[in-house]
Order: C-alpha cells, then sequence, then structure tokens
C-alpha cells in the first residue's frame, strides 16, 4: 500500500547575507537600498520623492523633519522587501550615508529641533552675501577667487558657508541661538546622522570630509575647519560638527529596524559615486546626471588648484589613517532639473519616459540652444546673474527640438567642463564613466558622446551613488574588502561612440558659446544709457 502523501507549505526562500545598506539622500528623492556585501547585487530598495518648498523666486527649501522621516520610511520600506525575498535584517552588518551636499541645516542644541527649513544648494537667495562678502576683500579686489588657496572653492551662493551666513544675518532665531550657544549646523549627512543616532539625547555631530569640503569653511590641507575662513564669514566654531574621515564608525542607529547597527560611512553624492565607479585611481573621471550634472576627476593624493573655473574638493578618505584623495569637480546645476521645468512649468512633457521618445522623432534641435541657467551657471563660469536662455527660435521650432535641445544643453555644460579639465590636468580624458537617473537615456548618452567626442562608459547598476557609500561602509567593518576588486560576474559596461565629424561637433559647440554670451549678466543687465534715457521720456 502507498503511503499517504501529506500536503506542505513550501518553505519560505531563504536569502543569505551579508549585507549592507546605504541611505541615498538626494535632492529628488530619497532611498535606501540594501546591497549584498561586496558586490554591487541589489537586494531591494525602498525610494520615497521629497518635496521641494519654493516661497520666493530663487529660494529653494526642503523641511528638515520631512527629509529624516522620509528616510526613516525607505529603511522601513526596503527591510519589509529584504524580509519579503527571504533575507534577514540583522544580516544588514552596517549602513552608509550620502547625501546631496551643501544643503544647511541649523538646529537646536536643547531641543533636537531645526530653526529654520533646510536651505538646499540650488537655492539662489545668498547672491547679495556674496556680493557683501566680495566687498570685505582686502584692497577692493572683489576676487571670487579669494578664498580658494584655502578651501579650493570659488565665492558663491552655491556653497554652505555662505548660506550659514545669510542665516545669521537673516533669522534672528539663528543668529541668537549662535550667540547662545545652542545652535548646530550640519549638512543633509550629519542632520541623519544626528537624528538616526538619538537626536537630542545622545545624537553625534559629525560629518565627513568630503561634505566639510563643501562648506568653504575647511581647509582643503588639513582637513580641519579653518579658523581664517570662520573669521571671513563671521561665524561661531561652536555650532560646527567634529570632521572625520569617510569611511570609519560614526555611531549605532538608535531605535526602528536596524536599532544597533552601525553607520561606518559618509560621502557627498559625487564623491560617493566616484567611488561607486570605482575611480580611485589618480586620472580616472566620473559624470553623475540627476538634479544636476557633476563630474569629478581624480587627482590622487594631490591637491590641483583649478585656473579654469573647477572646484577643488575631497574626493574621499577612506579611514581616519588613510591618505585622502582630492578631485577637480566640474559642476552643473541644471541638468536633469530643466526636464522638471519642461514638466512643471511649461506643460510640454508629463513625465520623464517621454524625453527619449520625444528627441527622437526629430533629427537634430533645428538650431535651437537651451542655456537653463535658472539659478545663474556653475562651472566654468560661476557667473551668478546669468539667467537661461533659449536661441534660434523659428516657425518650424515644435515642442521636440526644444526637447532635444535640452537634452544638449547637459551635453554642451559637460563639453565646458571637460575643457576646462584638459587645461587644468593637460592631458585629455579618453573615456567618460556616466551614471544617475538621466543616463536611462539612451539618445542622451549618444549626443554626449557626439557633442564630446570621446567615449561614454555607462555604469552598471544605476545607483552607483549608494554603492559607493555601501562599499565605504563595508571597507570600515571588513579589513579583506578590496574596493578595486571586480564587483560583480557581469560583462564589461556599455561603451557608446562618437557618430559625428569633429567638424560639426565643434561647429555646433561654437554656436553654444553664442548662446551662453546671452544667457551671462542677463539679471544686472541695463540698457545701454542712451537707450535708457529714451525708454524713461517715452
Ligand atoms: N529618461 C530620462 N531622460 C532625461 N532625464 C531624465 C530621465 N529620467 C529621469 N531624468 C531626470 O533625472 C533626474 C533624477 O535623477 P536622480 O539621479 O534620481 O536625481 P537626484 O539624485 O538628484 O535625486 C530628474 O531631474 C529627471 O528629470
Ligand atoms: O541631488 P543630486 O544628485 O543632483 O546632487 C546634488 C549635489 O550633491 C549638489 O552639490
Amino acid at each position: 500500500m502507498d503511503s499517504p502523501t501529506t500536503e506542505t507549505t513550501p518553505p519560505p526562500p531563504t536569502l543569505s547575507g551579508p549585507f549592507v545598506g546605504a541611505i541615498d539622500e538626494g535632492t529628488t528623492s530619497a532611498r535606501f537600498i540594501i546591497f549584498r556585501a561586496g558586490t554591487d547585487e541589489i537586494v531591494c530598495f525602498h525610494q520615497i520623492e521629497v518635496e521641494s518648498i519654493f516661497q520666493k523666486e530663487g529660494w529653494c527649501e526642503q523641511d528638515p523633519m520631512a527629509i529624516v522621516n522620509t528616510v526613516n520610511e525607505c529603511i522601513t520600506g526596503a527591510c519589509k522587501k529584504l524580509v519579503a525575498v527571504g533575507g534577514k535584517v540583522e544580516e544588514i552588518i552596517t549602513i552608509g550615508i550620502t547625501n546631496q551636499r551643501e544643503s544647511t541645516v541649523v538646529w537646536d542644541r536643547n531641543s533636537g529641533q531645526p530653526l529654520v527649513n533646510a536651505i538646499i544648494w540650488l537655492d539662489n537667495r545668498t547672491t547679495s552675501t556674496v556680493e557683501e562678502l566680495l566687498e570685505t576683500i582686502p584692497n577692493n579686489a572683489r576676487n571670487i577667487n579669494y578664498l580658494r588657496p584655502l578651501c579650493g572653492l570659488p565665492l558663491s551662493p552655491y556653497f554652505s558657508g555662505v548660506k550659514l551666513r545669510w542665516l545669521r544675518d537673516n533669522v534672528p532665531v539663528v543668529s541668537q541661538a549662535m550667540e547662545k550657544g545652542t545652535a548646530m549646523f550640519g549638512t543633509i549627512d550629519t542632520w541623519l546622522m544626528y537624528n538616526l543616532t538619538g537626536g537630542k539625547d545622545c545624537g553625534v555631530h559629525k560629518t565627513d570630509v568630503t561634505n566639510a569640503s563643501r562648506t568653504m569653511l575647511m581647509n582643503i590641507e588639513t582637513l580641519q575647519w579653518d579658523a581664517n575662513l570662520l573669521k571671513f564669514f563671521g561665524l561661531p566654531k561652536t555650532i560646527l560638527p567634529e570632521i572625520c574621515s569617510s569611511s570609519e564608525f560614526y555611531g549605532s542607529i538608535a531605535q526602528g529596524v536596524l536599532q544597533g547597527i552601525g553607520i561606518t560611512s559618509v560621502l557627498g553624492d559625487q564623491q560617493a559615486a566616484l567611488v561607486g565607479q570605482q575611480c580611485l585611481a589618480k586620472g580616472q573621471a566620473k559624470a553623475t546626471y540627476g538634479t544636476g550634472c557633476f563630474l569629478l576627476y581624480n587627482t590622487g593624493p594631490s591637491i590641483v588648484h583649478s585656473t579654469h573655473g573647477l572646484l577643488t574638493t575631497v574626493g574621499y578618505q577612506l579611514g581616519r589613517k588613510a591618505v585622502p584623495f582630492y578631485a577637480l569637480e566640474g559642476s552643473v546645476s541644471i541638468a536633469g532639473a530643466a526636464f522638471n521645468w519642461l514638466r512643471d512649468n511649461m506643460n510640454l512633457i508629463q513625465n520623464s519616459g517621454q524625453i527619449e521618445t520625444m528627441a527622437s522623432t526629430v533629427d537634430n534641435s533645428l538650431d535651437v540652444y537651451f542655456v537653463p541657467a535658472f539659478n545663474g551657471l556653475y562651472a566654468p563660469y560661476w557667473n551668478q546673474d546669468a539667467r537661461g536662455v533659449i536661441c534660434g527660435l523659428s516657425e518650424e521650432t515644435t515642442s521636440e527640438h526644444i526637447v532635444r535641445a535640452t537634452l544638449e544643453a547637459v551635453c554642451f555644460q559637460v563639453r565646458d567642463i571637460l575643457d576646462s579639465m584638459h587645461k587644468d590636468c593637460k592631458i585629455p580624458l579618453a573615456k567618460l564613466m556616466v551614471d544617475g537617473g538621466m543616463t536611462v537615456n539612451n539618445l542622451f548618452l549618444q549626443l554626449q558622446s557626439d557633442l564630446v567626442g570621446i567615449q561614454v562608459l555607462r555604469a552598471k547598476i544605476a545607483e552607483t551613488t549608494a554603492l559607493g557609500a555601501a562599499m565605504a561602509a563595508y571597507k570600515a567593518v571588513e579589513n579583506r574588502y578590496q574596493m578595486e576588486a571586480p564587483l560583480s560576474k557581469s560583462g564589461p559596461r556599455e561603451a557608446i561612440k562618437p557618430s559625428i565629424s569633429a567638424t560639426d561637433r565643434n561647429l555646433r559647440y561654437q554656436k553654444w558659446k553664442m548662446a551662453i554670451d546671452r544667457s551671462l549678466n542677463w539679471e544686472t543687465s541695463t540698457l545701454p544709457q542712451g537707450e535708457r534715457e529714451a525708454f524713461d521720456g517715452a
């Protein structure tokens, strides 16, 4: 007789660790991504958009508590997904943080509550602060590069020190707290870490060298807060976090699903992408295309001071005793953000999925050039008074041409930066590693390769920023981990090669430069004297 069969439910799936988590708090969205440790394999992730608040023209803020709550929701969401695919949260051995840089938070030491909304890096309210600071430069020099030898950066509304000075001058609750010693300052990494490690009760107040290098307050050589820079900006040292390396133990998570797990890396998002792209040797470069676009060129342990409008920044320092690696950076403030504008303000597109389809229906941009200098132009121009222009419109121009010209605008801005990098470093780049939200767009990558005339190599995973933070976090807990070793078994990166002639490329670039000329100094431009008088008299 056959033995009776018993109905059994299949065992739940199992997925063994160890895992490493990475918080990626970007300008547009926050995400928590869980990787299999030491690889680029994403086990699961959870992503939520973060709302920006535009109170006045040129202002851009976010609610600091909303940032913390969104990150906590992402952590909870991703951990649930981990369990659903058979993994165990206890096997997450460590986590890293990567973040939108320069965005500035000030909070109260006693309550742990923010004193104002976070001023986001894109925010342009501080143009007048820059003007006032320029007036204080000796010999009436008004030189935006005056502080470069100390901090590697030009004076610009972009950086946290300028935003902090604006808060000191314009928000009494902040200036009073600074005077009383109850104010605490942090970029988004610091604010998140403070909250994750216990807030007002026991939250740690730390940052890493990459984020600190974007404040204009850190000395680029000593990697410590600089007394002369603090004096220039009129800011007290008591508000500043402790500067640490990018890969070490910062503190443990105080509550929630990850309670007790250590935070062992912090990197600004662009530096994290440099690590995630494994651009770990001098001479390697990457471009990340998200809200903005940022090209980082690894200059190894040497500090290269740009004479062509690039920034000198810390690339990473992977351990307390590790040698810091530096980078030259070309920053473009409006890249993917130009498509948000086409969608939200112009109604030219409904979603980002349409961009490639629309731009592909036309063979070229019909000589339309779009300079999206909404908040001035960053590298290499550093012209805070530039404003956006669209040139070359004709009766034949359609939405499709404008969408295509918007893609090309990002490509031309990258050409501007590559030209500066070539001048500063002398060696032309043979290829460019690319990543970020815009790189899902195949047409865009072809245009990028065509308009700069070099090979473009698409990253194997889109989340290189989070990957860089995960790699640095794992390095802090696993001595044997080699960051240069292959991360995955999948084949080589996809290479996109130029398909237009150098003559065509250069002609189009000259037209771009003409469009740039029309956008520069727009905000402060006035009519020539004679014409103004005629107008006033009319
Ligand atoms: N297919 C696409 N073509 C062009 N741009 C895109 C496409 N998909 C997304 N984007 C742009 O990429 C940006 C989002 O990229 P992401 O890397 O997530 O940004 P961030 O890290 O700044 O939050 C948005 O500004 C969006 O407009
Ligand atoms: O939000 P992203 O990815 O465009 O990055 C923002 C930069 O860190 C600003 O410097």
